[in-house]
């Protein structure tokens, strides 16, 4: 079963450590989220998982595969999907164009094997519209398919954002901040697209968010990162009603379960 191991790592920048000997394990069809104060770490080690940085000590594996050196396309190849928080969408194209480019740029076929093998090609071009278009169904953005994503109110752009990852088919998804800047209309509709990803496909999901009674209600498991080093892991009960995270979030914001 694929789970998601981060065995010790520590990232350091020039001195700093943003990360310091953090280990935690996501087990296959969970929602894992990370919480923690602003600064604390999230981004840096959603940053290690998906091969955007490289950890300075430790290791990140995903069931048989070595994350901790791989590139981001490597990653993805391995059924690691991330949609970003600041978006990764072309703004002039529409979302079936985007979620096709995506989808595209990653089961690339090269030239060469399109001339030799054209109606290999243009088979596996068919499947990937379908594809697109199951998920354009999922995320219930039947209304905007044709719209230019950069004229799509904040909160459709987002749920693109998740579609656009969703594409690559992916086993494990990371989710940065997928609900920021959103109303409760739209952070209702993004957490049952959340659970629906869980439940429907069987996708792993570790997910950074900010609002902590949205990460209470839907994570199986909860990890909360302080000054890049984990100061507590457990259900959303457990984790909300240790010492050590009232203490980090004193002032900052109100724990609910
Ligand atoms: N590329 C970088 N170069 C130098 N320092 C960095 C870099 N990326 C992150 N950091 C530092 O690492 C620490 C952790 O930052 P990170 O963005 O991971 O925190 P975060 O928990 O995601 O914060 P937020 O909730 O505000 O997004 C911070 O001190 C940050 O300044």
């Amino acid at each position: 079963m694929p789970q998601l191991h981060v065995e010790n790592v520590t990232l350091t920048f020039g001195g700093l450590n943003a990360l310091t000997d953090v280990s935690l394990t996501v087990p296959e069809g969970e929602i894992v989220s990370i919480i923690g104060p602003n600064g604390a770490g999230k981004t840096s080690l959603l940053n290690c998982i998906s091969g955007f940085y490289h950890p300075t000590r430790g290791q990140i594996r995903f069931g048989e595969h070595d994350l901790t050196h791989a590139a981001p396309n490597v990653i993805t190849g391995y059924g690691v999907a991330r949609a970003f928080q600041n978006l990764e969408l072309f703004r002039g194209l529409s979302v079936t164009e985007n979620l096709l480019l995506a989808r595209h740029t990653h089961l690339r076929y090269g030239l060469l094997s399109s001339l030799l093998y054209y109606g290999r090609a243009s088979r596996q071009e068919a499947q990937n519209r379908a594809y697109v278009e199951g998920i354009i169904d999922f995320m219930e953005l039947e209304e905007h398919r044709a719209h230019p994503v950069g004229t799509l109110a904040y909160g459709i752009q987002k749920r693109v954002e998740v579609a656009r990852a969703l594409t690559l088919a992916p086993r494990l998804l990371l989710l940065d901040e997928p609900m920021a800047g959103m109303n409760v209309e739209e952070k209702e509709d993004m957490v049952r697209f959340i659970l629906d990803i869980k439940r429907e496909h069987g996708v792993t999901v570790v997910l950074i968010e900010h609002d902590l009674g949205v990460v209470m209600d839907i994570s199986d498991r909860v990890y909360v990162l302080d000054f890049g080093q984990l100061i507590a892991a457990g259900t959303p009960a457990q984790v909300s009603a240790d010492p050590r995270v009232i203490a980090a979030y004193t002032g900052a914001q109100e724990l609910s379960a």
